[in-house]
């Protein structure tokens, strides 16, 4: 039992604390509105404005994110210390003595995540306070350094943790700073640069492991945030359930986005077959577009002709194969490589145009010694002659520049360059491999090749990493761009240089530029003024490359979604997440280790997650049978509620689920209940479903925040709802190879309840395991039997 007087004392700390951070909010607003007020004035003033603006802003969108949970646990050392953990941390108004409150990312707060009785790390109390809104409502206490081993060892809070995993799901996934586990925390705290994967079976926190971590490295790591974070979610749903996780946590600089959506300007909505978007992930594609570019780099076989003014000009096979090697030996891709190839070509008719010239010339020259030797012309007559200019003085090597931008802007040299070597984009790239089986090349096999010619319109999400392979074989001739680029930028840091070193002189307890940036970022902030956010700019941009890159799913990515993500991250700091046995893409990883060898070999390192947060002991042991070769994690809790299975008929399936949506519906609360269905009857149960609740949500972009959703299997994974309702399993089956991982993700969704509808006899898979229930009323009468 917890007397009143913890919870009195502490609501007295956490006002105190409210009213510092209101006191702080007040004062940020109050600077931000004067910066936006102040209009005009020298360049100098503006770039302190801009700078003040961002960084008012950025302060006080951390300031409001933390209104809620502000501060939740308190650790009491052995040596009489004190710390209150939250979600920011808080100095005092004097600016003096401890912090009131200590960010949860500070080294300060570990021991609250990793002390434990038997490694008690200093702590011998630890304190978990929880709030509604401004309120405390309780306090959960461990004595740590008692010498008593408490049987929930092993889990930090036990109390707080497990009051968080009961409470009702809202659609919309939350963050967990306040019950972070020891094995979370080592992840999210790791100190590896390189590629680090997190290994974890359903329900153990990867999804939420990897967004804290992200959110730790931008605090960790200052200059991360200029060059941003990309978080990649396997599909636009699953982003919209964990979007508000990082901005909660007052981190607003993420770009979270699926690989479809990482081309600027294409929209991935061509809808294609499992079988055509596999062959499109396999990493032979990358040679196949290789050999695509060289393909329309391949000299002709016979002489290439074309007039220029009155001459008639001749390109031989061997010319132009001089030239293409020349193009290709300088290494840079096609379109860049094509002024190589340009430049060689027009210096080769250059010089043919020079030599008929002067083979015009010398049979001028003959022809007029012939008419004068004929003709009795006196000396006088042919010295004059001798001194006229004749042409050969005309191609000298003074008017080569001009012969030569004559010829390369001529019409017909140009479409003769252009046939040899055109200038391409990735889109017609592969519209034109696409659309010719010809040119897909012996790398593929015939029936390889079937599935990958189509009819041009439009791009799959496959579609996506070719484009970007493409991209990168054919370079954009940016040279120009960047010089220019380098230039200015050098230019805005001498600049900022400038504005710091004046910006520095105010009186000492001004908060000045100076105190906040460098010149560089300075500079870079300055040119941002009119680009929004880091991750809107990275957004529009496909060579951006990110600080960090952190993938959820990841076992879901094909070879060539790989390829273009390592590209997006060249320094390989990336967070990997997923869990190989929940893969349904059949392009996907079936190991990291063939996954992330063509890319950083064996310098990678694996963390594991060993615990089930989410789904409990019951319906975890409902997919023994399904996936017999696989250790699953432990679940941390039992609910005391058994899953379910009812026969049912084909015919009376549709009906039936509409009843027992509805029933359950009824009484969740305000929890939510998911219907997963086999993906290809997603539209004719979710009408059905809709029948009895009209408002189910369902569709390509469902809104998980409604009670009811009907979802296809595959939109299911990494989502998770208080109950969920499985129709047709044996469909889920079949459905795919990999259907017994998708029936695996579908049972391991639920957080409370789950029942299962099988049209004729239960697959084995689960036959034995869940038990068949006949009576009309299973979730009440399951429910009621567990009171
Ligand atoms: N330390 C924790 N405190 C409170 N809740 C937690 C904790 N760890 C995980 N959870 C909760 O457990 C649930 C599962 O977490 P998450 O979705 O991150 O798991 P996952 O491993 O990504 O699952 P899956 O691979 O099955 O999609 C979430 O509701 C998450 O908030």
């Amino acid at each position: 039992m917890i007397s009143q007087d913890p919870i009195k004392r502490e609501q007295a700390y956490v006002s105190r604390l409210y009213r510092r951070v209101d006191s702080l909010r007040a004062d940020t607003a109050a600077r931000l509105a004067e910066v936006s007020r102040g209009g005009g004035g020298t360049a100098q003033a503006r770039v302190e404005r801009d700078v003040a603006f961002s960084e008012y802003s950025g302060k006080l969108a951390r300031l409001e994110a933390a209104e809620n949970g502000l501060c939740f646990g308190r650790l009491d050392f052995g040596d009489g210390g004190q710390l209150y953990i939250g979600r920011i941390g808080v100095s005092a108004a004097s600016g003096e003595g401890d912090p009131l409150l200590v960010d949860w990312r500070a080294r300060a707060a570990r021991p609250f995540y990793v002390a434990t009785a038997a490694v008690p790390e200093g702590v011998h109390r630890r304190r978990h306070i929880v709030t509604r809104g401004r309120r405390v409502v309780s306090v959960d206490d461990e004595i740590l350094d008692g010498g008593e081993i408490s049987a929930g060892e092993g889990l930090a809070g036990e109390a707080a943790l497990l009051a968080a995993l009961d409470a009702g799901r809202t659609g919309l996934m939350r963050d967990i700073v306040a019950t972070l586990q020891a094995e979370q925390d080592s992840i999210i705290r790791s100190d590896h640069r390189g590629v680090l994967v997190v290994r974890g079976g359903p329900g153990t926190g990867k999804t939420a492991v990897a967004l804290h971590r992200a959110a730790y490295l931008l605090y960790d790591r200052p200059g991360l945030a200029a060059q941003g974070v990309l978080v990649v979610g396997p599909n636009a749903t699953f982003l919209r359930y964990i979007g508000q996780v990082l901005p909660g946590l007052g981190e607003t600089g993420v770009l979270l986005a699926t690989v479809a959506e990482l081309f600027p300007g294409v929209v991935a909505d061509r809808v294609e077959s499992a079988a055509t978007a596999e062959a499109k992930g396999r990493a032979v594609m990358a040679e196949v577009l290789a050999s695509a570019v060289k393909d329309r780099q391949a000299p002709p076989g016979v002489d290439v002709s074309f007039t220029f003014g009155t001459e008639v000009l001749r390109l031989d096979p061997g010319t132009c194969a001089d030239a293409v090697t020349r193009a290709r030996a300088s290494g840079l891709p096609h379109n860049r490589a094509r002024a190589v190839f340009v430049n060689a070509i027009i210096d080769q008719l250059a010089d043919d145009l020079a030599e008929q010239t002067r083979r015009l010339v010398d049979h001028l020259e003959a022809e007029v010694a012939d008419v004068l030797a004929e003709a009795d012309v006196d000396n006088a007559v042919q010295n004059d002659l001798a001194g006229l200019p004749w042409p050969q003085e005309i191609i000298d090597d003074a008017d080569r520049p001009d012969l030569r931008r004559a010829l390369a802007s001529d019409t017909a040299v140009r479409t003769a360059i252009d046939a040899l070597w055109p200038e391409l984009t990735p889109q017609q790239l592969l519209e034109d491999l696409f659309a010719d089986r010809r040119r897909l090349g012996p790398q593929l096999t015939e029936s390889e090749q079937s599935l990958l010619v189509r009819t041009p319109g439009g791009w799959s999400t496959a579609d996506v990493p070719l484009l970007d392979e493409a991209a990168e074989l054919l370079g954009f001739d940016d040279r120009a761009f960047r010089a220019q680029a380098a230039h200015e930028r050098a230019q805005r840091v001498a600049y900022a240089q400038g504005v710091l070193d004046v910006a520095s002189n105010g009186a000492p307890d001004e908060l000045t530029a100076a105190d906040l940036l460098d010149a560089h970022r300075l500079a870079d902030r300055h040119q941002d003024t009119d680009q929004a956010t880091v991750a809107e700019r990275a957004a529009a941009d496909r060579e951006w490359t990110f600080g960090h890159v952190i993938v959820d799913e990841a076992q879901e990515l094909s070879q060539m979604a790989w390829r273009l993500l390592m590209r997006r991250c060249p320094s390989r700091s990336m967070t990997l997440v997923g869990d190989v046995a929940q893969t349904s893409d059949a392009a996907g990883a079936t190991s990291w280790a063939q996954a992330l060898h063509p890319h950083v070999g064996d310098r990678w390192r694996l963390s594991q997650l060993s615990v089930n947060y989410r789904t409990p002991a019951e319906i975890m042991a409902a997919i023994t049978d399904l996936l017999p070769d696989l250790e699953p994690p432990k679940s941390v809790r039992e609910t005391g509620v058994p899953p379910w299975r009812m026969t049912t008929s084909a015919a009376a399936l549709p009906a039936l689920l509409a009843r027992h949506a509805a029933e359950e519906a009824a009484m969740l609360d305000d929890g939510r209940l998911a219907v997963i269905v086999p993906d290809d009857r997603l539209p004719e149960l979710a009408t059905a479903v809709r029948t009895a609740l009209p408002h189910a949500a369902s569709g390509s972009h469902p809104d998980l925040t409604t009670p009811i959703v009907v979802l296809g299997v595959k939109q299911a994974k990494g989502l998770e709802f208080d109950s969920v309702l499985i129709a047709d399993p044996a469909a889920i089956l079949t459905a795919s190879p990999r259907g017994h991982y998708d029936l695996y993700v579908a049972m391991t969704r639920a957080t409370q309840r789950l029942g299962i509808l099988h049209p004729g006899q239960a697959p084995a898979e689960i036959a034995h395991t869940v038990r068949e229930h006949t009576s009309d009323h299973p979730w009440r009468e399951i429910s009621r039997g567990c009171r």
